[in-house]
């Protein structure tokens, strides 16, 4: 069970709603990864504008959480602003802080998400911020207060995959809340590995609408949650410098 503030879940993918070359692909795609948390970003929904399709109409929303994101918000008043607009709507009163640098490299302004998780913890908002691999950061955050650290693998959208490894099982081991690594996965490989690492949860987006049959891929990523938090709960065996005979030796024949 993924346990985020009061909400627990079955699954451990969180899936993006952005980009999918169409709604029926969208609604297949979101069905057979099997996630149960949504995310969307509250200033890129026509809530200006109900005639305009929308992609959260096409769901059971019964089935799925939605985790509003603070997308397109360079400050911590921004983000803030875009939070309190979302729980006014009535979507819910998850969200991922999201706070953006530079549209350049797409990385997790440090100083802003932290102010903006600290106000919206105050506000009683179950908060998800989105952060860069940075164990430090991932502290401070959680003595703030946050529900879930989201530490990025690679750049958003980049489908680098884990650069850091050793950061992100840091961020882990020494977690009180949920970690959920996010964004910039690219393989279903990718997101192994994160889970082997211990991660909680994966969030992806690009990896699925992006491939070339986004269905496909929603099902191997999917799998690969499940597969990869097995892996991590069985245990994996040691790394050795050396071979060790696979099969028992004693009681053979010596030539
Ligand atoms: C949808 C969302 O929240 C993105 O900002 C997220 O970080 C996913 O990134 P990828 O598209 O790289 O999976």
């Amino acid at each position: 069970m993924l346990q985020i503030g009061p909400y627990s879940f079955t699954s451990r993918l969180l899936l993006g709603t952005g980009k999918f070359p169409d709604f029926a692909t969208q609604r297949q795609a979101v069905e057979v990864s099997e996630t149960e948390i949504l995310t969307f970003a509250v200033r890129r929904m026509n809530i200006y504008d109900p005639a305009q399709p929308n992609f959260l109409e096409q769901l059971d929303l019964s089935r799925f959480k939605l985790l509003p994101n603070t997308a397109g918000a360079s400050t911590a008043e921004e983000a803030v602003r875009i939070a309190r607009l979302s729980k006014a709507s009535g979507l819910c009163d998850m969200i991922k802080v999201e706070v953006i640098a530079d549209s350049k490299t797409l990385l997790p302004d440090p100083i802003e998400t932290l102010k903006a998780t600290e106000q919206l913890v105050q506000e009683g908002f179950i908060v998800l911020p989105y952060t860069n691999d940075d164990p430090v950061l991932a502290r401070k955050l959680q003595e703030a207060g946050a529900h879930a650290v989201m530490p990025g693998a690679s750049p958003i959208g980049s489908g680098q995959g884990i650069l850091n490894p050793l950061n992100i099982s840091i961020i882990i081991e020494e977690a009180r809340v949920p970690i959920i690594v996010d964004a910039g996965i690219g393989t279903p490989s990718d997101v192994a590995i994160a889970m082997e690492l211990g991660a909680d949860g994966v969030l992806l987006n690009t990896a699925v609408s992006g491939a070339s049959d986004p269905i496909k891929m929603a099902e191997a990523m999917g799998l690969a949650v499940k597969a990869g938090r097995l892996g991590f709960e069985a245990g994996r065996i040691p790394k050795k410098r050396y071979a060790q005979a696979s099969s028992p030796v004693e009681g053979m024949v010596q030539s």
